[in-house]
């Protein structure tokens, strides 16, 4: 691929958000996105992180919010760094579980939708996301670096077995 547009180096990004992706029995849970930024695709749970709260925090209250289950020991898998061109820059914190208390239900946010692994509908998804989460479904962790041309990825890069500290 061409050289990057971004200088990643000095990159910083005004939003941090994050996702959480919940993997039981050969499926994954994920949401149709009812409002905000990505309203109308197919994601996992998760949303801007609030000041004074850490990505996990975040990611878990997320999960919460939108879909009313709790998860159980998420790990971070990867960081997605998204150079955009029509909304501020975001550096997105990804998180898996395997467990969970509650039952997902629809919330004014979002619907929850159990896919089966080999099924993921990756054309209702954001065009990144086809090359990590496949990565993630493997266990392997990752960061990726978009620059977006609006809705579509222009440049990717993607650094696998990338070694994030636990948290909390
Ligand atoms: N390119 C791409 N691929 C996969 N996922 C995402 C992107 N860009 C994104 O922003 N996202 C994810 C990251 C977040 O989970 C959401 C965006 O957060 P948003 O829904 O705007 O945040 P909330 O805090 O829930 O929303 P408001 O309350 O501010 O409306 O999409």
């Amino acid at each position: 691929m061409n050289a990057s547009p971004i200088d990643w180096a000095s990159w910083s990004a005004p939003t941090h958000a994050t996702l959480m992706f919940v993997v039981r029995d050969g499926e994954i849970l994920l949401i149709e996105k009812k409002r905000g930024l990505g309203a109308g695709k197919i994601n996992g749970p998760g949303g801007k992180i609030d000041p004074g709260e850490t990505p996990l925090e975040c990611a878990v209250r997320e999960t919460e919010e939108e879909l009313h289950i709790h998860v159980k020991r998420p790990r971070k898998m990867g960081e997605l760094h998204f150079a955009m061109s029509d909304v501020p820059d975001i550096l997105c914190h990804v998180y898996l579980a395997h467990d969970f208390d509650g039952r997902p239900t629809e919330t004014d946010e979002a619907k929850p939708l159990w896919c089966r692994i080999d099924d993921i509908p990756y054309d209702r998804m954001w065009s990144d996301d086809i090359h990590w989460l496949p990565l993630m479904l493997d266990r392997r962790t990752f960061l990726g670096r978009f620059v977006f041309d609006g809705e579509e990825v222009g440049w990717f890069e993607m650094e696998k077995d990338v070694f994030w500290k636990s948290e909390g």
